[in-house]
């Protein structure tokens, strides 16, 4: 699979105001505390240290969730292209969510029955060069607020890394291979069984890079929280409930900052009285 033909060109030509034009972003702009349209997300002060990556970011299904006035009209074949890849890695994550759903030992149609109409987002990052890459992060560390995320990544340079045992391991890009993230939403379902990925890209000097990523999250109504095969006197209840579209609104206003947002959901397990009610699960 080539890197979204049709679209890359935008990204990393215009955007970048390399061929000469004006920079194409500024059409899109991103609005402050925003998530959609081109420019830094997370970023809550003036302050903060930003990171060294311009990203175009779009809601795709359920349509609602677009901002049409946000999707670039050049190249012509953007929105075409952007939507028939988007259908394929749809379908690719429902496939996937079968199959974690099966090594868990639940009925694969589980995921995919619970999340109703799924919420996709994609993103372009793109990580100019910097001419200090030790001074600056090109997208700080963060685990995603998706259930899975799907990232392609350029095979010219590598960029991405997953915290292992408390060290960084790049992920060198593989030709034809997709990444696959887990995130929060499956690591609350599976009580901790399944972990969301800490990972965070960095720069290098010389080249520039581009990553595709897509998220595929519950529909914002859904409620999550353990689903009661993972909850036992072992491993006691760990998150609370909460309604996911809740979840996404506190994400999308914190800072990344590692696995800080799951925070959110997590309970105390260092409190010595028990709870007035049991944990209430799925
Ligand atoms: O550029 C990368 O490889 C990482 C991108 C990423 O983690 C994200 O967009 O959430
Ligand atoms: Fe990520």
């Amino acid at each position: 699979m080539g890197f979204l033909p049709g679209c890359e060109p935008w990204h990393r030509g215009r955007a970048a105001g390399r061929d000469g034009g004006a920079d194409e972003g500024e059409k899109y702009p991103m609005a402050p505390g925003g998530i959609q349209g081109y420019g830094h997300a997370f970023v809550f002060s003036e302050d903060q240290k930003l990171d060294w990556c311009n990203m175009l970011a779009l809601g795709v299904e359920p349509a609602f969730i677009r901002q049409p006035k946000l999707w670039p009209t050049t190249p012509a074949k953007f929105k075409e292209t952007l939507e028939r890849y988007s259908a394929e890695i749809r379908g690719l994550c429902r496939r996937l969510l079968a199959h974690i759903a099966e090594t868990l030992g639940l009925a694969p149609g589980t995921f995919g029955d619970m999340f109703g109409e799924a919420v996709q987002a994609v993103r372009m990052n793109f990580y100019p060069p910097c001419p200090r890459p030790e001074l600056v992060l090109g997208l700080s560390a963060h685990s995603d607020g998706s259930a899975v995320t799907v990232l392609q990544q350029d095979m010219s340079c590598a960029g991405l890394q997953v915290l292992k045992d408390g060290a960084w391991v790049p992920v060198h890009p593989i030709p034809h291979a997709l990444v696959i993230n887990l995130g929060d939403s499956l690591e609350v379902l599976t009580n901790g069984r399944y972990k969301s990925v800490e990972h965070r890209a960095v720069t290098n000097s010389e080249q520039d890079r581009l990553s595709l990523v897509t998220f595929y999250a519950p529909a914002y109504d859904v409620e999550l929280g353990p689903l009661p095969e993972f909850v036992t006197d072992e491993v006691p209840c760990r998150y609370r409930r909460f309604n996911h579209g809740e979840y996404s609104r506190h994400y999308v206003t914190s800072r990344l900052e590692g696995k800080k947002t799951l925070e959110f959901a997590k309970i105390d397990q260092t409190t010595t009285t028990a709870p007035e009610e049991p944990c209430s699960c799925i």
